[in-house]
């Protein structure tokens, strides 16, 4: 049997993230599990670039756009949408889930998904921290990880 399977080894691979501001207490800290995951596994701070959006809702427009440039070898798209606070919480949350899901079919570059979908804010800083891990921090790894298992095609 041939087995494929992605290293966790980030040495050398060119990453972008996608950074949404809003709710950015929580968003700030998965970038923090993120980008520390990143380094851990041996990636470059040179070879990251973050992109800022204003809320979830603009993380999919962004993400395909800097997986379109062809410079990355994984995207890391992160937000945080919080029922409590958001009227409109399914459209917000499904637009996000369906737009980077859509926009890594469509480019065929690995777009982790650590956007957290909660009921209330304390369910995202625990998963935002380090008690039920940390979602940017899961979804570097995840990015890691496909972007190696791709590249073994
Ligand atoms: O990322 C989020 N964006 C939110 N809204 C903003 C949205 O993502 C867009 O930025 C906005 O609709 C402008 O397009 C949220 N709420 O509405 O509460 C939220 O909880 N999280």
């Amino acid at each position: 049997i041939t087995e494929l399977e992605g290293e966790l080894d980030a040495s050398g691979l060119s990453v972008g993230i996608v950074l949404s501001r809003f709710n950015d207490l929580i968003t700030g800290k998965l970038f923090d599990g993120a980008l520390d995951t990143l380094m851990r596994h041996g990636a470059s701070e040179d070879d990251v670039t973050v992109a800022r959006v204003p809320g979830s809702f603009e993380i999919p427009q962004a993400a395909k756009r800097m997986a379109e440039t062809g410079e990355y070898d994984a995207v890391i798209a992160l937000g945080a949408v919080i029922r409590g606070e958001t009227p409109h919480f399914e459209y917000v949350s499904n637009e996000a889930t369906k737009g980077v899901a859509k926009a890594t079919l469509d480019t065929d570059v690995p777009i982790a998904f650590g956007v957290l979908t909660t009921d209330t804010t304390e369910q995202a800083i625990n998963r935002a921290g380090v008690k039920q891990g940390n979602k940017g921090s899961e979804a570097a790894e995840s990015a890691i990880e496909m972007a190696n298992l791709l590249s073994e095609f």
